[in-house]
């Protein structure tokens, strides 16, 4: 298998990687957001409101074009880069286009509709603006967000206060059952991630029990083929290092993490159809390469 099974199903529709910067336009850390139609892009095919997820309208969930919708997107801040107008009103998603915990929120963001709302900051995390510390995020860590004068982090607790605290289609369930589950799915996002990349550097068999626990989480609701059955945070959480793991495993171990596992195929297709998600994929050799440096290297 290559790489083009990580790309949607839709021939219609090929997969693209964002354009970080725009040869056209001069940004000097400007924010430079296209204009977007007033409906959300979710996805390049239509998606239902189904059961279980009833706070939002299904209007949200309309159909969009997939092409000519690219967000050009901003350079990172780096440590010579003067810092934004913080808490000036803006609300601001603070975000390292590499990282896969900021990924979360950035798609959550796009699969909302708040691209004109939620304002990226990203920034350059091998040559950080001192400023980021200082005057944004003690932590000095990518997630965060700057809103109503706060600034908070923690890419799990960022996804749902974007889901419940701004506009756009639900991402989030409303049934107990469904509630329940998804929060075990997102407790569990940790452990999978550390049985697979202690993997890496051993027998690549010693991820299987994870992929299955992901194949196994994805039969669970029959209606639909995604976690919770529709589309969700949980997906969300759970798409950047998926995309991480196969393209890793492929290339270095040869390891196909979707042969058996038709639940885990079919969920790769359509988390690929999913537009606000599409915008924030990374040039798949780049995450092979850094993820060679961060897990191969020896100390
Ligand atoms: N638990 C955090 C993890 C965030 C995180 O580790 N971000 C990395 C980039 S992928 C970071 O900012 N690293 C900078 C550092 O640790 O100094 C979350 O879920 O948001």
């Amino acid at each position: 298998m290559s790489y083009s099974s990580f790309t949607t199903a839709s021939s219609s529709s090929p997969l693209t990687y964002p354009r970080k910067f725009s040869d056209s336009i001069s940004f000097s850390n400007k924010f430079v957001l296209i204009r977007f139609p007033k409906t959300h892009i979710l996805s390049s095919t239509k998606i239902q409101q189904k059961p279980g997820f009833g706070r939002s309208k299904a209007a949200h969930f309309t159909t969009m074009a997939t092409t000519g919708n690219q967000e050009v997107l901003p350079p990172a801040f780096t440590s010579t880069s003067d810092p934004p107008p913080v808490f000036d009103g803006n609300t601001r998603l603070y975000i390292s286009y590499q990282c896969p915990y900021a990924q979360r929120v950035w798609i959550t963001r796009n699969v909302k509709g708040l691209q004109e709302k939620i304002q990226l900051v990203p920034i350059d995390l091998k040559d950080r603006p001192s400023w980021y510390k200082e005057k944004v995020y003690p932590d000095n860590k990518v997630p965060s967000l700057e809103h109503n004068n706060k600034v908070i982090g923690e890419s799990l607790d960022l996804i749902k206060y974007i889901d419940s605290q701004f506009k756009g289609p639900s991402l989030f369930p409303d049934d107990p059952a469904r509630i329940e589950f998804a929060e075990e799915l997102l407790s569990q996002s940790g452990s999978v991630h550390k049985s697979v990349t202690s993997s890496f550097k051993g027998e690549v068999e010693e991820s299987g029990a994870a992929f299955d626990y992901i194949e196994t989480a994805l039969s669970k609701f029959e209606d639909g083929p995604f976690f919770l059955g529709q589309f969700s945070l949980v997906d969300i959480a759970y798409a950047p290092f998926i995309e991480r793991y196969q393209l890793f495993l492929l290339d270095v171990k040869k390891y196909d993490i979707t042969e058996g596992r038709p639940k885990l195929k079919a969920w790769i297709e359509e988390i690929n159809k999913i537009e606000g998600y599409r915008q924030t994929r990374n040039d798949p050799k780049e995450l092979v390469e850094s993820y060679k440096k961060r897990f191969l290297v020896q100390v």
